[in-house]
């Protein structure tokens, strides 16, 4: 029998048991079909066939280092050097228009202008891929070395990817992002890291 879309049958190695691993988008009810043409404008209505990518170059990694912010969690690392501006992975999870405000794995993925004004998301709290594991730079560096930007699959899909910034990523370090001011805002740790250490700001 051919396996189930969505299997975890890809689950890279330290993926926990309690995530499903996905490899593509899993779409939510609440996503109208009006909004899912405009992020599968080739599909009519129906699921991308599987992209069979490369293994991205990353690895999830338990933060053993206590001066890390996310001491005890997880991170991402690069498993070879990348060129800057480069593809490194989706960020893959359920594809939804409804609100998460309790997940700290959901970004956003676009907004349709007026009237109506749904907005959509990309939320990998219990389903997605090795990006969900990306920290965010604050604490840990000086500034990030990647970052979120969606694109279009060969398939026409809308995705929001991860690029490595404008310099290279060596072997061994840590993917770091921006979850930007608004994110820690929310979260009640404005400018500082969530062990509150005076952390430097960089983005907008
Ligand atoms: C998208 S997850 C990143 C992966 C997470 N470390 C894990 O193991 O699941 C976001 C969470 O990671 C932690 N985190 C990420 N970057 C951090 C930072 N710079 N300082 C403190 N905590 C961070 C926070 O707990 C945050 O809610």
């Amino acid at each position: 029998m051919p396996p189930k879309p969505h299997s975890n049958s890809k689950r890279p190695p330290r993926w926990p048991d309690h995530l499903q691993y996905l490899s593509e988008p899993r779409y939510h009810s609440s996503v109208p079909s009006a909004v899912r043409a405009i992020i599968c404008p080739h599909s009519a209505g129906h699921a991308q066939p599987p992209v069979h990518a490369h293994k991205p170059p990353v690895a999830i990694q338990f933060i053993s280092d206590p001066s890390h912010p996310a001491h005890g969690q997880f991170g991402l690392f690069a498993t070879k050097k990348m060129p800057p501006r480069t593809l490194i992975l989706d960020y893959i999870g359920e594809v939804h228009c409804d609100d998460r405000p309790d997940s700290d794995y959901d970004l956003s993925l676009f907004r349709t202008g007026t009237p109506d004004h749904v907005s959509v998301g990309v939320d990998a709290q219990h389903a997605g891929n090795e990006a969900r594991f990306i920290n965010d730079y604050r604490g840990v560096k000086a500034k990030p070395n990647a970052l979120f930007q969606e694109r279009r699959t060969e398939g026409g899909e809308l995705r929001m990817s991860v690029w490595s910034g404008s310099e290279a990523i060596k072997k061994g370090d840590e993917l770091l992002v921006s979850y930007g001011k608004s994110w820690w805002r929310a979260r009640h740790v404005e400018d500082h890291g969530l062990d509150g250490r005076h952390v430097q700001e960089h983005s907008k």
